[in-house]
């Protein structure tokens, strides 16, 4: 087992990876930008380096400087978190060539699930259900029209490189097609360096629905159930829920195994989400993130497991610890993505001073928060400043125990997206579980 880790992030989830460590009796390493003097996670760790200025060019994505803090600091491993540094084949290889491990899966696995192309192909080739389309790039004009009339409009466009929706282009009609490939293959280019797009069936209004994987290095694989992540904006996720309103145990087996077949076929190792969109009764791998996120805690509350521990565990070279069958899920979790925005001006950050602050807590109420009473918010990063998850016996009673929760939480100084999840917990279509991911469009028309 590690005796010291660095934690290559910053916020809510330095600080969650630090209680994982601690908790095992690991030391943790802080690494800060001059942003960052002040924030909470450079207190919780047990030795904390700056790194750099506050763009996270010159200091959160700096490989160099992050291993030669780890060098430094005599940490054997590095937890990169997620954003930053977390999918960047990059960590891993430096880390290879340092002797330090890397807590996650090997970066050849990271590269291959980053290419959403050769991701799709590798899922083919393991047997799971992937969307119809072309599984290799498309540039010339006259094969895109064929394609797309073998595969049936409306279509959609997607870049290779891509992710999390950056660079898609949907057609609904052959006369769109050349203009919405050749925007789309500019946008891959500036985004990503990398033109490369391919096409695929437009799922009108699917339901995202991920599920969590963990796997040891001895072989070992299993998932954690399911996560739904229909609420989004822009393709930032706001509001997540386990297990997802229409799961059954039936539907949970097929879509269960599905993700471990995949990620056994890939070699994966350590934490990881295969996501899935689900259309009337059939599902379809959408993309493979190979790193812990945002939304783990509500699979650790409906299941248990620390999840952060387990990567630790499994990347120090220990088996798994439970099997399959002792996965068993207890009630419903929901989680809020509680970030400093102002939902009256189409989110737009809102950092600053936080003059007034008071979490929420009593029963079934986890706050996982970077941030504390007179804490200023630095304008250079993402805008998420803590999560609330609650748990409940069933759906109902969670959604309840949030709207409880919510009316608790106290940040003033700030405009958060506080009053936006009350809305949504009030919002008689949720309540109903009636998800998609076009939810929030929907919804905005109606509070527009
Ligand atoms: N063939 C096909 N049909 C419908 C889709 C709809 C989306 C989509 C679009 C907009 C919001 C979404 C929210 C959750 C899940 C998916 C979406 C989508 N992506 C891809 C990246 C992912 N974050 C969003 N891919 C899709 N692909
Ligand atoms: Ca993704």
């Amino acid at each position: 087992m590690f005796s010291k880790i660095l934690v290559a992030n910053r916020g809510e989830i330095a600080i969650r990876v630090m209680r994982a460590c601690r908790e095992l009796g690991i030391k943790s390493v802080a690494v800060y930008s001059e942003a960052d003097k002040n924030a909470l996670f450079t207190r919780y760790a047990d030795e904390a380096y700056e790194i750099g200025k506050p763009s996270p060019s010159q200091s959160y994505l700096r490989i160099d400087r992050i291993i030669d803090v780890a060098e430094e600091s005599g940490a054997e491993a590095i937890h990169p978190g997620y954003g930053f540094l977390a999918e960047n084949p990059g960590l891993g290889e430096e880390c290879e060539k340092h002797g330090i491990k890397l807590i996650g899966p090997k970066s050849s696995v990271i590269e291959a699930m980053g290419d959403k192309i050769t991701s799709k192909k590798l899922m083919k080739k393991a047997g799971v259900p992937v969307i119809p389309g072309t599984d290799k790039g498309v540039s010339d004009p006259d094969e895109a029209a064929e394609i797309a009339d073998s595969i049936g409009y409306p279509v959609i466009i997607k870049a290779s490189a891509g992710g999390g929706g950056i660079g898609m282009r949907t057609v609904y009609e052959e006369d769109e097609l050349i203009r919405a490939m050749e925007s789309t293959q500019s946008v891959a280019a500036s985004a990503f360096g990398d033109p490369t797009v391919y096409i695929e069936k437009y799922l009108e209004k699917p339901r995202h629905i991920e599920f969590q994987v963990m796997a040891d290095e001895h072989g070992n694989v299993i998932h954690l159930a399911d996560r739904e992540c229909s609420i989004q904006r822009r393709h930032q996720k706001l509001v997540e829920e386990a297990p997802s309103p229409i799961m059954t145990p039936e539907l949970r087996e097929r879509m269960g195994s599905a993700a471990v077949k995949a990620a056994e076929y890939i070699g994966y190792e350590n934490a990881g989400t295969v996501e899935f969109l689900y259309s009337n009764g059939d599902f379809y791998f959408l993309e493979m993130n190979t790193r812990i996120q945002v939304e783990h805690p509500i699979t650790e509350v409906i299941t248990g497991v620390d999840l952060v521990k387990e990567q630790i565990r499994v990347a120090s070279g220990e088996e798994l610890s439970c099997r399959q069958e002792d996965i068993t899920i207890r009630g419903h979790a929901i989680e809020c993505r509680i970030n400093a925005e102002d939902p009256l001006s189409d989110f737009a950050p809102n950092p600053g001073k936080i003059t007034g602050y008071r979490s929420p807590g009593g029963i079934g109420v986890r706050v996982d928060s970077g941030v504390y009473m007179n804490y200023e918010i630095p304008p250079f990063y993402d805008s998420m400043i803590s999560k609330l998850i609650v748990w409940g016996m069933d759906r109902e009673e969670a959604i309840n125990r949030m709207r409880r929760a919510l009316s608790e939480y106290i940040i003033l100084g700030v405009r958060t997206t506080i009053p936006f999840h009350k809305a949504i917990m009030k919002n008689e279509a949720f309540q109903r579980g009636e998800l998609h991911t076009h939810f929030v469009d929907e919804y905005r028309r109606g509070i527009d």
